[in-house]
C-alpha cells in the first residue's frame, strides 16, 4: 500500500470514529434530558420532546408549532416542557412574570433574526433594552389615539377602496377575504410606513415588497431551526438562491431611498411653513413617518437610519396581523349567524351613512369591539410570542423557580380554547367580552387571561391602530354588504400555519351589495 492510499484509511477511520462519537454524545445528551438529572426534569411533556430540540423545530419550521403546544398543554396540564430547554405555561399569573418583569427576561434570538447592524440599526423588535426604551419613546406617540387621528384620512380611504373594489369584483363571483384584507391592510401600511402606493387593492395582487417582506419572515422561521444547531445564516448563505439573495439587497436599498424621499418632503415642507411659504393645509397628510419624526422635548429625535429600519419592521409586522385578525373576525362571524345579524343591525342601525363609520364612533360600538376581541381569543394572532430566557439565578414562574437559561413562553392559542379557562369556548360569543368584570369559569375576566398584544414594555406598539383598523374594516364591510361562505371551510382555522407570521387558507364569500335608500 503507498503512502497517499495508507493516509487514506486513516482518514477514512478516523472520520468514522469521530462521527460514532458524535453520535454517541448526542444520544447521550438525549439520555440526560430526560433523566431526573436534567434542571426541568420535574415539567412533564411528550419524550421525544423532552429529550431533543428536534420535533419543536419540526413544527416551527412547518408552521404548525402552536397547535402541538397546545395539544401538549391539553395532555401535560399547565406548565410544560416542549423543548430540552423550553417551557410553555398557561397559569395567567405567568403572563406578568415572563412578559413584564423587571429588569426584563431576554428575548429569545431565535424567533426575530437580530439585524445585520452594518446596514442598518436594529429595529425597536429586537433593540436591546436601553436602546428600545429610546426607540419607544420616540416612536410611541405615532401609535396613540392622537396620532391614529392624524393618518385616519389614510385608513378610511382605503376602506373605501377596498368597498368599492369588492362591489365590483362580487359581480364576478365569490372572493377570497383573506387575500382582500391582505391587499388593503398592505395599501394602509405603505402609505402610512414608507409613504409608497403598493396599489394592491387597485391591481388586486401584492406589491412585490411585501410580498417579499412575507416570504423572508417564512423561511426565517425555518433558517432560524438551523442555527439553533450551529449552523448559522453565514453558513447557510451558498444555499440560498442569488436571486433571494439579490431581492434583499434590493428591497433594503429602494426602502432607504423612500424613507430618505420622505424625510425630504418633511424638512422642505418645515422650511416653507416657517418660511410662510405653505400653510398646515397644505402639507401631504400625515404618516407613521412623520409621526416618528416629531421631534421630543430636548431635541431628540430618531435618525434617518432609525426611522428606515423601524418603518420596515411596521411594514412587516403591521399589515399581516390585523389583515389575519380581520379575516378570522369574518369568518367566525359567518359561522355564527346570531352574532353576525346583531351586529350587522346594530352597525345598520347605527350609521345613517358610510362617512358617518369613524374609527371614534367605532370605539364606541361595544358589540363590534367584543366581536374582534372574541376573534382574537379564538384565533389569537400573535398565537406564540417570543419566548424570553429566564435570567442567572432563575426566575419564579406560576409558583416555581425556573432555572436560567431556559426559554419560557405562554400557550396563549390553547388558553383561548381551553374548557379551563372559558364556559363553551368553542362557541363564538362576544358577549363574554361585554362587561369586563364578567368572570369566566376560572374566575377571572377574559382580558386578565388573553394578552394577544403581549404586555410589558414590549407590547405591541400598533395595538390601538389594529384595533381601529379591525373595528372600521368591519364596521364599513357589514354596513355595506351581507356576507356569506362559500363553502363550508370546515378546517379552515386548522389549516391556518403560523411561522413567525400567517399563512392562511383561502376564505372565500359571497357578498351582495346593499342599496341603501
Ligand atoms: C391584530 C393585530 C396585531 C397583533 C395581535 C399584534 C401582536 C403583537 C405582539 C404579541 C407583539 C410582541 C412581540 C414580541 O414579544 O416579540 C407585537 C409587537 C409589535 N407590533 Fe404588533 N400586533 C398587531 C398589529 C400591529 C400593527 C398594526 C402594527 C403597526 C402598524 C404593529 C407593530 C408592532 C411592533 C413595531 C412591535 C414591536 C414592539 C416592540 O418591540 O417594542 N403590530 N405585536
Amino acid at each position: 500500500m503507498d503512502s497517499v492510499s495508507h493516509y487514506g484509511v486513516l482518514i477514512f477511520w478516523i472520520s468514522v470514529r469521530v462521527a460514532l462519537a458524535s453520535i454517541g454524545l448526542v444520544f447521550l445528551k438525549f439520555i440526560y434530558n430526560i433523566s431526573p438529572f436534567h434542571p426541568l426534569a420535574k415539567y412533564p411533556g411528550p419524550l421525544l420532546w423532552r429529550a431533543s430540540r428536534l420535533p419543536a423545530s419540526y413544527h416551527h419550521a412547518r408552521g404548525d408549532l402552536y397547535q402541538h403546544i397546545a395539544a401538549i398543554h391539553a395532555q401535560y396540564g399547565s406548565s410544560v416542557r416542549i423543548a430540552p430547554d423550553e417551557l410553555s405555561f398557561t397559569a395567567p399569573e405567568a403572563w406578568p412574570q415572563i412578559y413584564n418583569s423587571r429588569p426584563q427576561l431576554k428575548k429569545s434570538i431565535y424567533h426575530f433574526t437580530p439585524g445585520d447592524r452594518r446596514k442598518l440599526p436594529e429595529s425597536m423588535i429586537m433593540a436591546p433594552d436601553a436602546e428600545h426604551t429610546r426607540l419607544r419613546r420616540l416612536t410611541g406617540p405615532a401609535f396613540l389615539n392622537a396620532g391614529i387621528a392624524e393618518v385616519e384620512p389614510v385608513l378610511q380611504h382605503y376602506v373605501d377602496l377596498l368597498c368599492t373594489q369588492l362591489a365590483n369584483a362580487s359581480k364576478e363571483g365569490s372572493q377570497n377575504m383573506a387575500e382582500w384584507f391582505l391587499w388593503a391592510l398592505n395599501d394602509v401600511i405603505g402609505q402610512l410606513a414608507l409613504d409608497q402606493e403598493f396599489q394592491c387593492l387597485e391591481k388586486r395582487r401584492m406589491h412585490p415588497w411585501p410580498s417579499f417582506l412575507l416570504g423572508a419572515l417564512k423561511s426565517t422561521a425555518a433558517l432560524n431551526q438551523f442555527r439553533r444547531f450551529g449552523i448559522s445564516r453565514a453558513m447557510l448563505k451558498p444555499l440560498i438562491p442569488k436571486k433571494v439573495i439579490e431581492e434583499q439587497e434590493n428591497f433594503l436599498s429602494t426602502a432607504q431611498t423612500a424613507v430618505s424621499e420622505r424625510l425630504k418632503r418633511e424638512q422642505d415642507d418645515s422650511a416653507k411653513l416657517e418660511a410662510g411659504n405653505l400653510d398646515e393645509g397644505q402639507k401631504k397628510q400625515r404618516d407613521i413617518v412623520g409621526l416618528m419624526m416629531r421631534e421630543m422635548k430636548g431635541g431628540e429625535r430618531l435618525t434617518e437610519a432609525e426611522v428606515t429600519a423601524n418603518s420596515i419592521l411596521i411594514v412587516g409586522g403591521g399589515a399581516e396581523t390585523t389583515s389575519t385578525c380581520l379575516s378570522a373576525t369574518l369568518y367566525h362571524l359567518c359561522k355564527t349567524p346570531r352574532v353576525m345579524e346583531k351586529l350587522r343591525d346594530e352597525i345598520r342601525r347605527t350609521f345613517a351613512m358610510s362617512e358617518d363609520i369613524t374609527i371614534k364612533a367605532c370605539n364606541n360600538m361595544a358589540y363590534l369591539k367584543a366581536s374582534i376581541d372574541e376573534s382574537l381569543r379564538m384565533f389569537p394572532v400573535a398565537s406564540f410570542i417570543t419566548p424570553r430566557m429566564t435570567p442567572k439565578g432563575g426566575h419564579t414562574i406560576a409558583g416555581e423557580v425556573v432555572p436560567e437559561g431556559t426559554y419560557v413562553s405562554m400557550g396563549q392559542w390553547y388558553m383561548g380554547r381551553s374548557e379551563r379557562f372559558f364556559d363553551e369556548p368553542k362557541e363564538f360569543k362576544p358577549e363574554r367580552w361585554l362587561d369586563s368584570s364578567t368572570e369566566q369559569v376560572s374566575g377571572m375576566s377574559s382580558d386578565e387571561i388573553l394578552r394577544p398584544f403581549s404586555l410589558g414594555p414590549r407590547n405591541c406598539v400598533g395595538k390601538l391602530l389594529a384595533l381601529a383598523e379591525a373595528r372600521l374594516v368591519t364596521a364599513k364591510l357589514l354596513w355595506h354588504f351581507d356576507i356569506e361562505l362559500d363553502g363550508d371551510h370546515a378546517t379552515w382555522v386548522e389549516d391556518a400555519r403560523f411561522y413567525i407570521l400567517w399563512q392562511l387558507q383561502p376564505l372565500k364569500v359571497n357578498l351582495t351589495p346593499i342599496r341603501k335608500s
